[in-house]
Order: structure tokens, then C-alpha cells, then sequence
């Protein structure tokens, strides 16, 4: 059994008990908030998608403590592309509370992160506000992917598919993902390694109306550099911006100038 197998158990059934409660589907489809997609297509610099993340299964303990809204203000003011908030309670000590706190707050896009496997869980991301949803390659059968990909457009929802190598980028760009992220952390063995995007960007079709984005263990500017010399319009960074004492400031050094961007 791998943690992300673990992960799936419980989330099956997270998902049972959320059939049994009233279950009220999404039907708005426009979004007050604007396209992750959009913006990042538009930016001449490294954007950053900043994460809400108390604990993880990989660290342990990260800032449990933290006040989202205070966070979440934090990284508006830093100008990110976007607010990722992971409501998973179990593994990452987060909630749908957490969300909802960060969605009342800003009006940059906002991304519910966690293992959704069933429509009922884009539904409630969907009614606490959030704009995007991550759909996991490796968590999900190609039919699973296809549906729930679907679903969430259909409600107005961005989806950020993730992949952890070029088979799951082929699988990915069956569906028509338009925004894929490679996450250089391994869900099985938790290694991380940047040379996962290196080689996942070797083979995306960047000449396609997509966007790539780097996720986890982005620590500095070198780090930054060194994914965005791949064609990354972003990182996702997590536990460096919790850590840090002045998250402002990190993703500022972050947010540096695309090599051929004329601004
Ligand atoms: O804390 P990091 O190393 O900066 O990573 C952030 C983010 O990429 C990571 O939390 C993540 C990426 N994909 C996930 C899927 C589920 C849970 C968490 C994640």
C-alpha cells in the first residue's frame, strides 16, 4: 500500500458520507472570479499559486497554526495567480472551513486541493467558492478522469490536472487538459525531484492553447529559474511560503521574468 493509496480509502469514504447528506448540485456557472487559465496564458513573468497547507503526510507538521485569512491576504497582496487551499483533514489537516474562510476573503482564483475521485466533491468545492479543481492522473481511471474533467467545466469550474510523468501527460492531453501541472514530488515514494518537469516539459505541446505548471518543492529563485527555463508559467509552492517569515517577500523572488518576455 502506497500513502496514495491510503489517501483513496479514506477518500472513498469521505465521499460515501457526503452522498448521505443532502446533496445540492451546482448549476451557476459563471465564476466571479477571474480564469487561472487566462492569466496565466497572459503574464510575462513566473506567476506563483500559493498553497494553505498546515501538515502533510511527507513532513509532518508544517504551520499548523496559521490563520488562512491572514495568509490568504498575504498572498494577495504578493500578487499571486492564484490561492490553492488544501481541505483535506486527514493527511494535510486542512478543511472545507479553511476554504471557505480564503474564498470570503480574496478575489484572486482559488484552488480546492484534495483527491477528488466523485462529482459530490467538485460540488462542495464549487459551493465554498472555489474557481479551480485538481483532478489527480494517478488517482483517477481514464473514464473517472474523463467524467469528473467534464463535470467541472460544465458547472464553470477550472481544472488543474496533475501528472507525475509523460505517460499521465499523454493521459492528460487525451482529455484536452488546458492547464497540467507536473508534480515533481512522487505521491508513492515522496521524492522530490525539479527534473520531473525537465522531463514532462521535453515532451508538452507548448504550441497548444495550454498551460504548464510546476508543483512542489520550489524552495528560491533558483529553484524558480532553473523550472522556468522549461516554459513553466508557474509553481505551486507550498510549505517554503507557510515556513517562511515574509511570504511577501518570497514570492517576489519567485515571480521573475520569462527568458523572451518583452516586459
Ligand atoms: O509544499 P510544496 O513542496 O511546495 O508543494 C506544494 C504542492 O505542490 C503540494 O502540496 C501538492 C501537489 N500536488 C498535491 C496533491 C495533493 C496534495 C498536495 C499536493
Amino acid at each position: 500500500m502506497t500513502i496514495l493509496d491510503d489517501i483513496l480509502c479514506v477518500k472513498r469514504l469521505e465521499v460515501k458520507q457526503l452522498l448521505m447528506e443532502e446533496h445540492i448540485v451546482s448549476r451557476e456557472t459563471i465564476s466571479s472570479r477571474p480564469s487561472l487559465f487566462h492569466l496565466l496564458r497572459a503574464s510575462s513573468k513566473l506567476e506563483v499559486i500559493a498553497e494553505m497547507k498546515r501538515a502533510s503526510p511527507s513532513k509532518g507538521m508544517i504551520a499548523s497554526e496559521t490563520d488562512p485569512v491572514e495568509q490568504a491576504k498575504i498572498y494577495e497582496k504578493a500578487g499571486v495567480a492564484c490561492i490553492s487551499v488544501l481541505t483535506d483533514e486527514t493527511f494535510f489537516k486542512g478543511s472545507m472551513t479553511d476554504l471557505e474562510a480564503v474564498t470570503n476573503v480574496v478575489k484572486t482564483p482559488v484552488l480546492c486541493k484534495d483527491f477528488i475521485i466523485h462529482e459530490v466533491q467538485i460540488d462542495r468545492a464549487k459551493r465554498a467558492g472555489a474557481s479551480v479543481i485538481l483532478l489527480i492522473v494517478a488517482a483517477l481511471e481514464d473514464d473517472q478522469l474523463l467524467r469528473l474533467h467534464r463535470y467541472a467545466a460544465s458547472i464553470g469550474l477550472e481544472v488543474l490536472v496533475e501528472v507525475h510523468d509523460v505517460n499521465e501527460l499523454e493521459r492528460a492531453l487525451v482529455i484536452d487538459a488546458r492547464i497540467i501541472g507536473v508534480n515533481n514530488r512522487d505521491l508513492r515514494t515522496f521524492t522530490v525531484d525539479l527534473a520531473k518537469t525537465e522531463e514532462v516539459a521535453k515532451r508538452f505541446p507548448f504550441h497548444e492553447d495550454r498551460v504548464f505548471i510546476s508543483e512542489s518543492g520550489i524552495r528560491d529563485s533558483v529553484d524558480a529559474k532553473r523550472v522556468a527555463a522549461t516554459g513553466a508559467a508557474a509553481v505551486l509552492v507550498g510549505e517554503t511560503l507557510m515556513r517562511s517569515m515574509n511570504a511577501e517577500a518570497a514570492i517576489t523572488s519567485l515571480q521573475i521574468v520569462k527568458a523572451g518576455a518583452t516586459s
